[in-house]
């Protein structure tokens, strides 16, 4: 294609245009940027992998840890790595360093290309939002994710948490050997659809019913196949495509690719579903205009509000319905399926959690008469807190810190990083639009924070050492930056741990999980979260395999 030819089709194709818009727009900031000079050159960090992509490349396609282990190790709680075309992106795991980004949210908010991201599937919902729209939001939901409402809720997650049991016992039964290999990840998104649905809208997905086909289907291929960049031709489009003005982002889902024909599927597909929840919810208005603290009444009452300072538009409730309903149920079964694979692999800690929860089940029993532990319980169960703190240390599924300085800023940090000339510094100055990657999968192995050996799953840790005892450090539960820290953290953190330690309960007092005959591996992959996937198979989905058989004597039976 000669040079005329090329400047005229992108003269006629709109998306050619505003690429080509948007990577001059790029250069000459980033060109910029150089001449202003709060620049974080100076800082140590990894050589380029790749001259065009830098590291980026290591982030997308290696396993999500891996580079941020070795990195951590190689320069510590903060370096810089390189983006495209000559970018530098700083990268931490010193906590005051991340205090200080995730609290400041006026300071810095989420990456563009990863708010584009969300933006273009589920609109302009928490997560996305900044600002005073963020604060007007998550001031409407947080009632419905507090523990007071939680414990409402506690019967519906027993409702569909049982209902796992029998369809699997059956299955299994029915192999003659009395244990199959099944793809748990599977069954955890089932449950926690369900759950999240019936929870928090009221709204039966029936996925354990096998109802939602469609839903499921759309979501396993989005995550594995077109969430994170599997290619780096992926990459470039990524990069041009999500960083396109917010107006005119769109246009993107308009493009020919695999990607983004699968966001689309995706996105329309759970804006029906949330457009049916609004529909079905506004036939009922009246018992939403009460005084109820489920997120259905809070979202329904905040809308019908006349203040606009108080008010939540429709389009702002549908985007709140399908960011809840994929924030949710995509985390907690990602995590649920990767602590039935630490137990699979540690027998010793699964038998003596089941032994916990079986002890549990007949103390409840004896003394109440009921075959249910109340969540209050849980509590008194140290393993079962234990093994729930070191899964989500291990594998933090949310594991994308990825941020964005709104202005110029000071990063404090708690140790002095010491640059190649020998001086010390204890602060990082970083201009507006500097990105910066929290590295959540190297905090969370901090030896100076969570003790020795904090590549091993190990429980004693948080049941011998008290490593929680710490004060003041960083998240909203058991210093794990698991759920974020801040005004953006997580807002269902604890509504997560009740669902998945109730499913948790249920499953290992009726099965036990082994790791299969044929075993290979289990790659935690990236996506929009870390997903866990057949090494060498992405194109198998999200995937996780281990060999099931019911335990013998289990009484009272589950259903
Ligand atoms: C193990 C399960 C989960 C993990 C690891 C997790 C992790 C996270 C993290 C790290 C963030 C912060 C992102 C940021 O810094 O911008 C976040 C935000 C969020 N999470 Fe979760 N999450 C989980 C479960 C849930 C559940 C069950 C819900 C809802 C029922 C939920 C709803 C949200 C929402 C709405 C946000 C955006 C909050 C905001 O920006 O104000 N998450 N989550």
């Amino acid at each position: 294609m000669t040079t005329l030819a090329l400047l005229e089709s992108v003269h006629q194709a709109p998306f050619l245009r505003a690429a080509a818009v948007a990577v001059v727009v790029y250069i000459l900031r980033l060109l910029y940027r150089r001449c202003k000079c709060i620049s974080i050159s100076y800082i140590p960090g990894p050589k380029k992998s790749d001259s065009f992509f830098g590291n980026l490349t290591d982030l997308y396609f290696r396993e999500v840890g891996e580079p941020h282990f070795q990195w951590q190790e190689e320069y510590g709680q903060v370096f810089k790595i390189h983006g495209l075309l000559g970018e530098e992106h700083l990268m931490v795991s010193d906590p005051k360093a991340i205090q200080y980004v995730y609290a400041n949210s006026r300071s810095f908010i989420r990456q563009k290309h990863s708010r584009n991201l969300l933006k273009m599937l589920f609109g302009p919902g928490l997560g996305v939002v900044d600002f005073d729209d963020h604060k007007r939001q998550r001031r409407v939901m947080q009632p419905a994710f507090g523990s007071p409402h939680l414990r409402n809720l506690f019967p519906v997650f027993i409702r569909h948490t049982r209902k796992v049991c029998p369809p699997t016992r059956e299955v299994v039964g029915d192999s003659n050997c009395q244990s199959l290999q099944l793809n748990v990840h599977d069954y955890a998104t089932r449950v926690t659809l369900d759950i999240t649905g019936d929870a928090v809208f009221e709204y039966q997905f029936g996925a354990l019913d096998n109802k939602q086909d469609k839903l499921k289907e759309v979501m396993k291929n989005v995550e594995a196949q077109s969430l994170g960049n599997n290619s780096k031709s992926q990459i470039f489009i990524s990069f041009i495509a999500e960083r396109l003005p917010e107006q005119i982002i769109d246009i993107i889902l308009h493009l020919p690719t695999k990607k983004y024909k699968y966001i689309k599927q995706t996105r329309d597909t759970i804006a029906a579903i949330a457009a049916e929840v609004m529909t079905e919810k506004r036939a009922d208005m009246r018992k939403y205009l009460e005084d109820g603290k489920d997120l259905m009444s809070l979202l329904l009452r905040a809308n019908a509000r006349e203040d606009i300072r108080r008010r939540m538009s429709d389009e702002e409730i549908n985007a709140g319905i399908t960011t809840i309903t994929f924030a949710s149920y995509t985390t907690t079964a990602s995590t649920l399926a990767f602590t039935l694979w630490e137990l699979a692999k540690n027998t010793e800690i699964q038998r003596r959690l089941r032994d916990e929860i079986l002890t549990a089940k007949r103390d409840v029993l004896k003394s109440t008469g009921i075959d249910e532990i109340p969540f209050s319980y849980y509590e008194k169960m140290p393993l079962l807190i234990a093994v729930t703190k070191e899964t989500l240390r291990m594998h933090p599924v949310g594991f994308m810190g990825a941020k964005q300085a709104v202005e110029d800023e000071v990063i404090p940090l708690s140790q002095p990083l010491k640059l190649p000339d020998g001086r010390l510094i204890t602060e990082i100055p970083v201009s507006k639009g500097q990105n910066i990657w929290i590295n959540i999968p190297g905090y969370n192995r901090l030896s100076s924070i969570f003790g020795q050996n904090t590549h091993e799953f190990n429980v004693d840790r948080w049941l011998e050492n008290r490593v929680d005892d710490h004060p003041g450090l960083v998240g909203v539960y058991s210093n794990l930056i698991t759920f974020g820290h801040g005004p953006h953290a997580c807002i269902g953190w604890r509504f997560s741990l009740l669902e998945a330690q109730t499913v948790l309960i249920e499953l290992l007092a009726n099965f036990e999980f082994r790791l299969p005959k044929n075993y290979k591996g289990v790659r935690r992959t990236g996506a929009a979260t870390m997903i866990p996937t057949v090494p060498g198979d992405r194109e198998a989905g999200t995937r996780l395999d281990l060999e099931i058989s019911i335990l013998p004597d289990w009484d009272p039976p589950c259903e």
